[in-house]
């Protein structure tokens, strides 16, 4: 990817684990709506601005070849209006403007929200080493809030900009993200925990696979697992390096 990569959410802990590895290796624009408290942690240029601001984000993206869209209300207690503005419009800000200035590809970050009651009926059972339960990208949403309901919008805001427009897009439903070590005492966290080296590594596999549409999971390669890798594996050539099971007592 020669062309400049738009990086939204640039300050998250996303965005942090990205930079972490990856400052390098492209040459990133990064946005958040914050300004930067630490401006030279980040390389490259920053775009203050909200990804529900058209015109700054048609600015923002201009010339960019490739689009890392992690802005967002992270939270899985998020109210409506927040997700709502936030999250869907400001993904169909982001994929409208990507699409009008001829950007290539979008990764999008996704959550393990989009999919959390297909656990409802299978807990505690399919975050322990030995059930076989797999989730593999091809199921239906089934969102375990509203939050949950704005990241399978943006999937959903993806397949028609792919269908329609021609867009490489693939959404990372995240797992876990947790620097050093999965989260203790907390079975489903370290199912789907996802190490900041095997986060940099996947967004690094979306900025240079070959793909039309797909839906990844992104977690670890997690003894205890109840997401599937193989699709991350085949279309994007994911190889995670870490194992919750690494750093706790099963
Ligand atoms: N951290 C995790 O384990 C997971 C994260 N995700 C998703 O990954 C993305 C990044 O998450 P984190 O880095 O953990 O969250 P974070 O809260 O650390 O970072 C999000 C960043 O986006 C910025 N932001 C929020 N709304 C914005 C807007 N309207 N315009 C511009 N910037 C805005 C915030 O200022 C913040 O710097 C989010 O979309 C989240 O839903 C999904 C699953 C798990
Ligand atoms: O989508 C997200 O998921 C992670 C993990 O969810 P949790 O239910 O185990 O807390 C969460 O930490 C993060 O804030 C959220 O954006």
């Amino acid at each position: 990817m020669d062309d400049p990569v738009l990086l939204t959410g640039a300050s998250g802990h996303v965005g942090t684990a990205i930079l972490d590895e990856l400052a390098d290796d492209y040459e990133w624009r990064c946005l958040d709506r914050d300004p930067p408290t630490d401006p030279d942690r980040f390389p490259g240029e920053f775009v203050v601005a909200d990804v529900t601001d058209e015109d700054a984000i048609r600015d923002a993206v201009a010339g960019c070849g490739a689009v890392v869209h992690l802005a967002g209300d992270p939270r899985k207690t998020a109210p409506w209006d927040s997700v709502l503005a936030n999250n869907i419009d400001g993904t169909q800000n982001v994929l409208s403007a990507a699409v009008d200035a001829g950007v290539e590809r979008v990764a999008f970050a996704s959550s393990n929200h989009a999919v959390k009651h297909y656990e409802t009926e299978r807990k505690p059972d399919l975050y322990r080493t030995g059930d076989e339960f797999r989730l593999d990208g091809s199921e239906l949403p089934r969102p375990g809030n509203l939050y949950g309901v704005s990241k399978a919008s943006g999937e959903l805001l993806g397949r028609y900009y792919h269908d329609e427009h021609d867009l490489s897009f693939v959404a990372v439903r995240i797992g876990n993200l947790t620097k050093g070590h999965p989260p203790k005492d907390y079975e489903r966290g370290q199912a789907m925990w996802l190490s900041y080296r095997d986060c940099a590594h996947l967004f690094d596999c979306c900025l240079t696979a070959e793909y039309g549409y797909e839906i990844v999971y992104g977690i670890s390669d997690n003894d205890r697992k109840y997401y599937s890798l193989e699709n991350a594996k085949e279309a994007l050539g994911y190889e995670p390096l870490d194992n919750s099971a690494d750093w706790t007592d099963e």
